[in-house]
């Protein structure tokens, strides 16, 4: 039990193979399911919880302390918390931030999260890394640990899940800015960090529901075309993701791609993106650039990835591989102008050693658009 919470009820942890926790009820009372995920992040609880690429995945902080600083609206990587459920050692009902806009229990209530503290979260993150990924659930409405594994058994695995369009926006938005240059944005669920990164740069972004038609979107006549992040198995989002790929490929104009972008590139390409044993999910994971040589401390959420052992070097090139386990974190395009990553380089949280990304984007769209006024970012 979570001695900071005395105040808070029983609430259970079960997980698909048998294993049972007991701790305190945080959020509201209820029961909840999804995939059992952690993230190694010492900081930037909020953004991760409001990051739509984890829809339907119960979020374990490695962390041990979380809510102790608070929540600020302006920390939201989108207008809602997207977390299926939250797992945490320490849960602070008090917050020391001095401009924070309140407590993470009342952010928590406000936006409908059940959650448990008090769990040993060193035990079961090695727990997933020795069995893998596996589904749970987390229940402060009953004391029976039995019958929620078998809820946890009976949850929906996320090999073949679509959830892009649970999470996409519902109609296209112009978002402009002062710059020359008009990005095509694919919404499967983009973080908000993203959307600045390319205003900053003097991007005017058109950013489509998920499932837009290919036409639709060329139709806007854009300088270049980005596929953003997204939850679910990316496998499940080709149907609609890969008409807008090929139409993008067809324009001559680059393409950008981060995460779930990347992996449908990759697909697109007939290379296989495959589920991960576990995933990568923190703000700790180091990067080689196999052109450069140097290493980035990166932000990292993906449960898939693209196939190393099926990689194509016809049609790609491998830029960067992640350190920890040499799987493929980069890939620029042969057969047409493109760059994808696994990884964030809009952070948020994390290091920024990444952001140079968009700027060899912008780089590449400049170039593609010849004659057009640089973006305020590479002026002199
Ligand atoms: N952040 C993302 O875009 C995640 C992509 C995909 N849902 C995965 O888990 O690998």
């Amino acid at each position: 039990m979570n001695p900071t919470t005395p105040d808070h009820k029983p609430a259970i942890l079960a997980l698909s193979d048998g294993t049972v926790v007991r701790g305190r009820a945080i959020g509201i009372t209820g029961t909840t399911g999804g995939e059992l995920c952690f993230n190694t992040s010492m900081t930037g609880y909020q953004e991760i919880f409001t990051d739509p690429s984890y829809y339907g995945q119960l979020m374990m902080m490695t962390y041990p302390h979380i809510g102790n600083y608070g929540t600020m609206s302006r920390d939201d990587e989108a207008r809602r918390v997207m977390i299926a459920g939250l797992i945490v050692r320490s849960f602070s009902d008090d917050y020391s931030n001095p401009i924070a806009d309140g407590s993470l229990q009342e952010y928590l209530e406000r936006n409908n999260v059940v959650g448990i503290s008090g769990v040993d979260t060193r035990m079961l993150v090695r727990h997933i890394r020795t069995k893998g990924v596996m589904n749970a659930v987390i229940s402060s409405e009953t004391t029976d640990g039995n019958e929620l594994v078998e809820k946890a058994k009976n949850w929906d695995n996320m090999v073949g899940l679509e959830l892009a369009t649970k999470v996409t926006r519902s109609e296209a938005q112009t978002i402009p800015s002062d710059g020359p240059y008009r990005i095509a944005m694919m919404d499967y669920g983009v973080k908000q960090n993203i959307i600045n990164n390319f205003v900053q740069r003097g991007c005017t972004l058109r950013v489509f529901p998920a499932e837009t038609p290919a036409e639709e979107v060329m139709a806007w006549e854009a300088d270049g075309y980005f596929f953003s992040n997204g939850p679910g198995d990316p496998n499940a989002s080709s149907r609609y993701g890969l008409p807008v790929v090929e139409a993008a490929k067809k324009s001559g104009k680059p393409l950008f791609g981060i995460c779930l972008g990347h992996q449908l590139m990759a697909l697109s390409e007939d290379i296989p993106v495959k589920k991960m044993f576990v995933g990568h999910r923190g703000a700790n994971q180091p990067v080689m650039n196999l052109n450069t040589g140097l290493v980035e401390i990166s932000t990292q959420n993906h449960g898939f990835a693209v196939d190393e052992d099926k990689i194509d070097d016809t049609k790609v090139d491998v830029t960067h591989i992640n350190l920890n386990d040499r799987t493929i974190e980069g890939l620029r395009f042969k057969n047409f102008p493109g760059m994808s990553v696994q990884y964030h380089p809009e952070a948020s949280p994390g290091p920024h050693d990444s952001s140079y990304l968009f700027d060899s984007f912008m780089e590449m769209v400049e170039q593609s658009a010849g004659s057009k006024e640089k973006s305020p970012s590479m002026k002199g």
